[in-house]
């Protein structure tokens, strides 16, 4: 049987880096939700229309049949209606048109097929993250957890991925969690959920921390 670990959290808990790490570490899948909904966004953007309209949004949604999500731990690969956007999808212009597709019904309907397929389908595990993982998408995996670290410490570490201006890089991160926050909640833990704080922790001890609860939840069954 497959193992599926689900995490979710807020802007730069880190969710993507960490849930990667741990994915490595077990030799599983990794599934980063977000790149669909980055992917689209880029879509939008790249053909000239804003995220703010949610027809324009909705008129997209027909290339997710041409989205190529990679489950890899090892790499990421992105592709969207021919372009490989794995970089282009991590710029701040995506991560500030993001929240408009995600607050689409249609879209989350649609991508959340193509997740529950991925995760069906990975052997022989799947570490799988984003803001509705534990509640919406996978709400039956293994190990759910709410992966979380304070606001003040969250944007320090964003900062360091991207330099330029704190408080701004600040502003956006707490803008995007207001946004999304409106769509999912992903900033208090469901029944079943556990919650992983790690703005005391390192890096390599916040992925040691789910590592723990996989084996345990293993030795458990
Ligand atoms: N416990 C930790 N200690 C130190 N740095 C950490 C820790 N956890 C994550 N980081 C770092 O924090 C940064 C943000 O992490 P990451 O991008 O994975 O967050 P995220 O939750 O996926 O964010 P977003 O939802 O905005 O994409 C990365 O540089 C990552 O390496
Ligand atoms: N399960 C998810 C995953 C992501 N989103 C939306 O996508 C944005 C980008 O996600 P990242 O993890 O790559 O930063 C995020 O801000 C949400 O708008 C989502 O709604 N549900």
């Amino acid at each position: 049987m497959s193992t599926v670990v689900a995490i979710d959290g807020p802007a730069g808990s880190g969710k993507s880096s960490v849930a990667r790490a741990v994915a490595r570490a077990l030799g599983f899948r990794f599934l980063d939700t977000g790149a669909a909904y980055r992917a689209l966004a880029w879509l939008v953007g790249e053909r000239g229309g804003s995220t703010d309209d949610e027809a324009t949004v909705v008129g997209a949604l027909d290339a997710l049949a041409t989205l190529e999500l990679s489950v890899d731990a090892s790499g990421e690969r992105v592709a969207i209606a021919g372009h490989d956007v794995t970089r282009a999808i991590r710029t701040e212009a995506v991560s500030g048109a993001v929240s408009g597709v995600a607050r689409v019904a249609a879209v989350r309907e649609a991508v959340n097929v193509r997740f529950r397929e991925l995760i069906r389908d990975a052997e022989p595990g799947i570490v799988a993250e984003g803001r509705d993982i534990t509640t919406v998408v996978a709400p039956d995996a293994d190990v759910r957890v709410l992966l979380t670290a304070s606001e003040e410490v969250r944007i320090r570490r964003r900062f360091g991925d991207v330099g330029g201006d704190e408080v701004a890089v600040g502003a956006r991160l707490s803008a995007r969690d207001a946004a999304d926050s409106k769509v999912v909640d992903f900033l208090s833990a469901a029944a079943g959920v556990t919650v992983v704080d790690s703005t005391d922790l390192t890096f390599d001890e916040t992925v040691e921390a789910i590592v723990r609860l996989v084996t345990e939840a293993r030795d458990h069954d």
